[in-house]
């Protein structure tokens, strides 16, 4: 354990203890960047040109798990992980740099969880709609996708569940982005002058409270996206013009807007899940997730006989969303996660008797949890 006693009590004295850490860190991280190199030459050997899979879900999921379980502080153990987060990001990028395709545009929600999972060191695909990220991936224009899948306020995100019924895509990992909306205007504006406010009408939904109490007498305006009322409030405001806008960290970085009021979301809990998606089968990381798509037969207990397979092999359920089936009036498609791979024998089990119990079972993926 590291002791604070042991370091010298002066600045400049510290300061040069800074630097000298520093010089290993480095030296540290570019003997680790040269190994990634190694195994992309090794991967390319053994899997050839063509075929071959740099990103590999399951291992970057064990590395930050065990850099959550090994640190000791004082750094927080999500802090250090997004440090390592970002370090496999930039080796990741020197073995192959990786394009992800989102729901844009630039500065959403869905670009901000690309970064969460992937790190900063992508080339980003903002695209215009859910349907054209699945396109970007499968016609192979991008290594993988981001996006919504449900929301703890609003809800299932439909289009991305409808989209998997026709998609050979997998599912390859999830991310969490607790979705905190800010208030941001130009840096020459007055916020007292502020005239109207711009935001998605979900983002207007989600401020409601908060925008009563302390903006009752201030034209809302619902725009496309978050990101294009930030846009729109820094174009005004290089002509003057005092407007204000409702968006998320990225888009008030992207472009240039300063926050008046931070986290004015009405519920804090406010989380968007998001999902990659991507050609490849991941292989079990330990704690992983197991999506499934099945249609059931028209007839009566049919979704008991389904859950019922679950409960006997104790397989967690984690999730049941279900949408119409579109081939049959009354027929339905349910949505399950469980908790578990599907090589786990438990999974295997399960899936092998949905198979005997529905028209049709597709695993949409098996994938870690959630690290960060
Ligand atoms: O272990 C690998 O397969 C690597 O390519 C190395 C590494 C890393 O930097 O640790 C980089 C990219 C992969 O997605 C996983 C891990």
């Amino acid at each position: 354990m590291l002791d604070k006693k042991m370091l010298p009590d002066t600045l400049p004295g510290l300061r040069d203890r800074i630097d000298e850490i520093d010089q290993k860190i480095q030296q540290l991280i570019n003997e680790r960047a040269l190994c990634a190199q190694k195994v992309a030459d090794v991967k390319v050997a053994e899997q050839g040109e063509e075929g071959v899979v740099f990103y590999r879900p399951e291992r970057e999921a064990q590395v930050l798990r065990r850099v959550m379980e090994r640190n000791e502080g004082p750094l927080g153990n999500e802090e250090m992980a997004k440090v390592f987060r970002q370090i496999m990001s930039s080796c990741l990028a020197l073995e192959k740099p990786m394009r992800i395709a989102f729901l844009g545009p630039e500065g959403t929600f869905t670009q901000q969880a690309a970064h969460k999972h992937f790190g900063k060191s992508i080339v980003s695909a903002p695209m215009a709609a859910i349907d054209e990220v699945f396109r970007e991936v499968e016609s192979g224009a991008a290594n993988y996708g981001v996006v919504p899948v449900e929301n703890s306020t609003e809800g299932v995100v439909n289009h991305t569940l409808d989209s998997f019924r026709s998609s050979h895509l997998k599912i390859c990992g999830e991310v969490e982005e607790r979705i905190h909306h800010h208030l941001l205007i130009s840096p020459n504006i007055n916020a007292e002058d502020v005239t109207h406010i711009y935001s998605h009408q979900q983002a207007l939904a989600q401020c409601r409270a908060w925008l009563d109490r302390y903006w009752p007498h201030v034209e809302r305006v619902s725009v496309s996206s978050n990101a294009e009322a930030a846009r729109l409030v820094s174009e005004a405001g290089r002509n003057g013009k005092a407007v204000a806008a409702i968006a998320g960290e990225i888009a008030c970085e992207l472009y240039g807007l300063q926050k008046e009021s931070s986290n004015i979301e009405d519920h804090p809990e406010n989380t968007t899940r998001f999902l990659i998606i991507g050609n490849q089968d991941v292989p079990a990381s330990g704690s992983d997730k197991t999506s499934l798509l099945i249609s059931a037969k028209n007839e009566p207990g049919a979704l008991y006989r389904l859950l019922e397979a679950f409960e006997r092999h104790r397989v967690d359920m984690t999730r049941l969303e279900t949408r119409p089936s579109l081939i049959s009036k009354w027929g339905y498609i349910f949505y399950i996660d469980c908790v578990g791979h599907y090589s786990d024998a438990s999974c295997k089990a399960v899936i092998s008797e949905l198979r005997e119990r529905a028209s049709e079972v597709k695993v949409l993926g098996s994938y870690p949890v959630a690290v960060l």
